[in-house]
């Protein structure tokens, strides 16, 4: 962290904060604030506590995701999300995402992690939450390749085929790829690629399974009880 970046929050922060203080005096405190000594400030000198949450199309991943983020404090990277906007965004690119994610399909590790580096380089947060991501072995190894390290945990959500189906066909967000066909498939990629990276996660300990049948609030009461017990 340079003290150029603490200056820049300071120049935005001065606007909202006390402004009857003296320009100077404030830019000190606000410089100390942004600038600890234990190298505790964002994620600039410290690796963040990353936690992937996994589980099959359904099974409340992106649901889950949204509380835990507000209740401890987390960035959410939901990695369908990070393509999805390559897509709105028109590139290239983007169409070749968009025939892959019809399909049910994964689309190539060098494009995901990209995004998910760009968007945690940008988010410098301290603790990230990497929703929907790795989903197979391939990911998985491009990950630990570009970013330089694994999880510190995996939360996995197990929930049965006939529930899953049931939630995608009633989300109604106007996705591609919520029709029976496309979520068929969607069901055997999980269960031949992603099911996969949970066994390789169990094996090295890291991942916490949770029963993701009952209501959201009932599944967060799990959820949380994990969260608290985490070390962050
Ligand atoms: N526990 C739950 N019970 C019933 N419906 C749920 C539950 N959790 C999420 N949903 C709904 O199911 C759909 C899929 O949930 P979502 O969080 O998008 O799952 P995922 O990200 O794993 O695909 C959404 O419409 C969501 O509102
Ligand atoms: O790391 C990822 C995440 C998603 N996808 C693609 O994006 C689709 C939707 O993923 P998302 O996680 O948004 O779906 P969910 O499981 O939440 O329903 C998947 O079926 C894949 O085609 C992918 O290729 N790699
Ligand atoms: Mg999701």
């Amino acid at each position: 962290s340079s003290s150029s970046t603490a200056a820049s929050s300071c120049q935005r922060l001065r606007h909202h904060l006390l402004p009857s203080e003296e320009p100077l005096a404030l830019n000190r405190r606000l410089a100390r604030l942004f600038t600890s000594q234990d190298g505790s400030d964002g994620g600039d000198t410290q690796k963040p506590f990353i936690a992937f949450v996994l589980g099959g199309p359904g099974s409340g991943k992106g649901t889950q995701c949204t509380k835990i983020a507000s209740d401890f404090g987390f960035a959410h990277l939901s990695a369908g999300d990070l393509l999805r906007h390559e897509i709105a965004s028109g590139s290239e690119k983007g169409e070749l995402i968009l025939d892959i994610i019809k399909e049910g399909r994964i689309v190539p590790s060098e494009i995901t992690v990209e995004l998910i580096r760009k968007a945690m380089e940008t988010k410098n947060a301290k603790r990230v939450l990497i929703d929907g991501f790795p989903r197979c072995e391939e990911n998985r190894i491009a990950f630990e390749k570009i970013v330089g390290t694994e999880p510190d945990i995996v939360i996995f959500f197990d929930c049965p085929e006939d529930e899953m189906v049931k939630r995608l066909l009633g989300r109604n967000q106007g996705r591609v790829d919520d029709n029976i066909e496309t979520i068929k498939k969607r069901l055997k990629v999980f269960e031949s690629l992603n099911l996969p990276v949970v066994d390789y996660y169990s094996s090295r300990g890291k991942v916490h399974k949770i029963n993701a049948t009952g209501t959201a609030d009932e599944i967060f009461e799990a959820v949380r009880r994990l969260f608290s017990s985490l070390r962050l």
